[in-house]
């Protein structure tokens, strides 16, 4: 069969067409970009097509994987920055603490740097800001349309209604549950002691039990539905971080096509699931007044229909319940995770805590009244969020040009705000930075950082983590359980080498010898 020349050429000039919208679109924009930061004198590392640096970065972190940190306890490091991050470290030294560098086809600017931080921050308010698009699509099947990731009024009717579920008087409630999960880990690892098996992974064990603490505070535990749903989500989110990941590159999804797939039928059944849980929920005339987040999210959506006409779609609530999730559970865990190993090193530490929460509750009954008296333990987690921020760095996209100074953020540009540097930097810290100090924090929230900031474990501005307040009531309850009941010292097995799998995490678990208080 033969095509007439019309048709080969219409169909020739369509392909050459696409290959220009391709082009523009790949490469002739985002360089336009480059171009006009490095006017400004932003430097960076040169990209290629279509893999940006993608390349050099896996090349760096591969060199360091082979050389880990594997440490003694008596000399293991805080220095973190150049082993997580090896290629932001190198590049820092050639091009300092602000450039660009690519993902695939987009191109990041870097900021490492506070002051320039602050003033970005003092030109956009939080609703101007945006997201990064490539990470909106890549983790549209965990966030959707949840609070992470919406952007403009949008996200001021969602966190409208989404934070005053985390008011501290809101959470409260919660404490039980909290506690009661906490227990079912403790009656398990004296059980282990017991069978003569003191070694314990504590960070698998206190991952599923903060999975158990936000599933059951997000949207009731105790349904065998929501059980399928935090065993479904947590599947997402193996299957989307633990794979070699293209974002940004064109059509980088495809490279795992196995994966993708996989990844979209797991967030259609979750949603599914959530949606079924929530009709329930909305039909049910026992139900409503469930103190989880979703009844409350439910309740503030309600009031809020009286009070502005604004309201969250039921598809908007799944989103947040699995934001919740996402965002809740492996953050908090990882904090006390940090947390266990520092005090396991730091026996004096350990004792000092011990004696805190003897003086503070006592031989009665934990109550979250108590918690705000635990000050040492407070310090303690400023500081361990500090050295080991589990969420290493804090994303946005400019949503209009940013004049800060000599510089102009052009509208579009990706930020990529580097949270463990600024933590580990000698200049915001001073010499010490280094150091497990959590004396630092005692006078000052800022922990005598010398710039406001310079310590981010919660983000900045409007945008700020909208769970912190249920984090500090979960870490403090956990830490007062496990603390009252065990003695911790860090097994011969361990191997220090934090890595980032979305947040910051021990690669090889973390084994500590746990022993009952009593012996
Ligand atoms: C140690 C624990 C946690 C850490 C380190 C952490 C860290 C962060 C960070 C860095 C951000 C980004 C802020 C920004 O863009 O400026 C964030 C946002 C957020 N976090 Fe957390 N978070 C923690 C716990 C939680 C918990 C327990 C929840 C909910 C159950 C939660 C829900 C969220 C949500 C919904 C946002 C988006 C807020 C917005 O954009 O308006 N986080 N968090």
């Amino acid at each position: 069969m033969e095509f007439p020349g019309v048709f080969v050429a219409f169909l020739a000039a369509l392909c050459f067409f696409l290959f220009l919208i391709l082009t523009f679109y790949w490469w002739v924009f985002p360089m336009q970009t480059h171009r006009k930061l490095k006017k400004c004198g932003v430097g960076g590392p040169i990209p290629n097509f279509p893999l940006g640096n993608i390349e050099e970065m896996k090349r760096k972190s591969s060199n360091n994987i082979q050389s880990s940190v594997i440490v003694s306890p008596n000399n293991l490091t805080h220095d973190i920055h150049s082993y997580v991050f090896p290629f932001f470290s190198s590049w820092q030294k050639s091009h300092g603490k602000v450039f660009v560098y690519w993902l695939g086809t987009e191109p990041f600017l870097y900021i490492a740097d506070a002051e320039l931080l602050k003033k970005m921050s003092t030109e956009v308010m939080a609703k101007r800001w945006g997201k990064p698009s490539v990470f909106r699509i890549d983790r549209d099947p965990m966030f959707g349309s949840g609070l992470v990731m919406v952007e403009g009024n949008d996200w001021v009717r969602h966190r409208h209604i989404v934070a005053p579920a985390f008011n501290p008087i809101n959470l409260k409630v919660m404490g039980n549950m909290m506690v009661e999960c906490t227990n079912k880990m403790i009656n398990r690892w004296s059980t282990q002691i017991n069978l003569g098996k003191p070694e314990i992974d504590v960070e698998k064990e206190i991952i599923t039990t903060a999975g158990e603490i936000i599933a059951r505070t997000s949207f009731g535990m105790k349904d065998d539905n929501a059980r399928d749903v935090f065993d479904k989500l947590r599947a997402l989110q193996m299957t989307l971080f633990k794979t070699n990941r293209y974002v940004g590159v064109p059509f980088g999804k495809y490279f795992n096509v196995k994966k993708t797939l996989e990844a979209k039928k797991l967030g259609k059944e979750i949603d599914e699931l959530l949606m079924s849980i929530i009709e329930a929920r909305k039909n049910s005339t026992t139900n409503n007044n469930q103190q989880d987040l979703l009844g409350l999210l439910l309740k503030e959506n309600h009031q809020a229909d009286g009070r502005l006409g604004k309201t969250l779609t039921t598809r908007e609530v799944v989103d947040e319940c699995k934001t919740f999730f996402f965002g809740g559970h492996e953050t908090t865990a990882l904090a006390i995770t940090w947390t266990l190993l520092l005090l396991s090193i730091h026996q004096d530490w350990q004792n000092q805590l011990r004696d805190e929460i003897k003086q503070v509750v006592g031989n009665r009954q934990l109550d979250i009244s108590m918690l705000p008296g635990l000050k040492k333990m407070k310090w303690v987690m400023n500081e361990v969020l500090r050295l080991y921020p589990p969420a290493p760095n804090v994303q946005r996209q400019a949503r209009e040009d940013i004049k800060v100074d000599d510089l102009t953020v052009p509208n579009g540009t990706n930020l990529w705000i580097d949270v463990v540097a600024m933590h580990h930097d000698p200049a915001l810290w001073g010499k010490d930075v280094n150091e497990f100090r959590p004396e630092r924090f005692m006078d000052d929230v800022n922990g005598g950082c010398n710039h406001k900031m310079g310590y981010l474990p919660f983000g900045f501005g409007g945008r700020m983590c909208v769970g912190r307040n249920l984090t500090f009531m979960e870490y403090k309850i956990v830490l007062t359980l496990l603390l009252s009941t065990f003695t911790f010292k860090l097994s011969p097995t361990y191997h220090h080498s934090p890595s980032i799998m979305l947040s910051l995490r021990p690669s090889y678990g973390l084994p500590l010898i746990v022993q009952p208080l009593s012996n």
